[in-house]
């Protein structure tokens, strides 16, 4: 059996609190075959019914990435019109992607055709393919942490247009779009707290007991 210690578990601890969602990389590239090495450990994932629903496009065409960049600056300034006031000033000083610099782009999609998994467990449940996918883009981002590799969840896309963009079936639905690369700084709290958005609470706010 293999057995975990506790410094195993002290160093896990740390890579759960220094992984961090980044939008500020370094342009230099990444190490030949990163990308993929990092899909393989997301593929080791739990997933329903052992389904693997995750679909990966590694992005690396720069019109496509252009364009994936045109529809983020799009939505980000719609997202810019629900606020007003002093919110607003404080969204549009955010940066909300690492597009522009981040060396590997990689979008996620979830399979919602699939027969892999033969249905089970999600008969009541659908919606646990998506579930499975997002359980393997956090295993992704910590496993990219160990390397010191950052990555970066941009959702401030329009999900049609990323399908049109990337020309994928129709029946994979868009859940992520990842920038990968290497931080241009090292932090153990949420840039959205560092900005003074929003701040982390602890577990106690979030545990019903009954
Ligand atoms: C589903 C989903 C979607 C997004 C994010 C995360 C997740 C889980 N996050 C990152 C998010 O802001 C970040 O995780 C929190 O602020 C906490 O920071 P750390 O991840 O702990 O650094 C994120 N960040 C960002 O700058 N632009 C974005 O579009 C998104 N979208």
């Amino acid at each position: 059996m293999v057995e975990f210690d506790d410094s195993f578990r002290q160093h896990l601890r740390e890579l759960f609190v220094w992984r961090r969602d980044v939008r500020r990389f370094r342009t230099d590239p990444l190490p030949a075959g990163a990308i993929d090495r990092l899909i393989e450990t997301a593929c080791l994932s739990p997933s329903v019914g052992l389904s693997q629903p995750w679909r990966f496009v590694v992005v690396d065409d720069v019109a496509r990435r252009r364009a994936i960049i045109d529809d983020f600056t799009a939505c980000n300034a719609e997202a810019l019109n629900c606020y007003s006031g002093d919110r607003a000033a404080r969204y549009a000083a955010l940066k909300l992607s690492g597009l522009g610099q981040a060396p590997g782009h990689l979008a996620v999609f979830a399979d919602k055709a699939s027969d892999i998994g033969h249905g089970l467990g999600r008969a009541t449940m659908p919606e646990t393919i998506e579930y499975s996918v997002v359980a393997a883009i956090t295993a992704m981002w910590l496993a990219a942490r160990a390397e010191s590799i950052g990555i970066g969840w941009v959702s401030i896309l329009n999900p049609d247009r990323i399908h049109a963009i990337l020309d994928v079936p129709h029946s994979w639905k868009f859940i992520s779009y990842l920038c990968i690369g290497y931080p241009e700084i090292e932090c153990d709290q949420p840039e959205l707290e560092q900005a003074k958005w929003e701040h982390r609470r602890g577990a106690e706010e979030f545990t019903l007991r009954r």
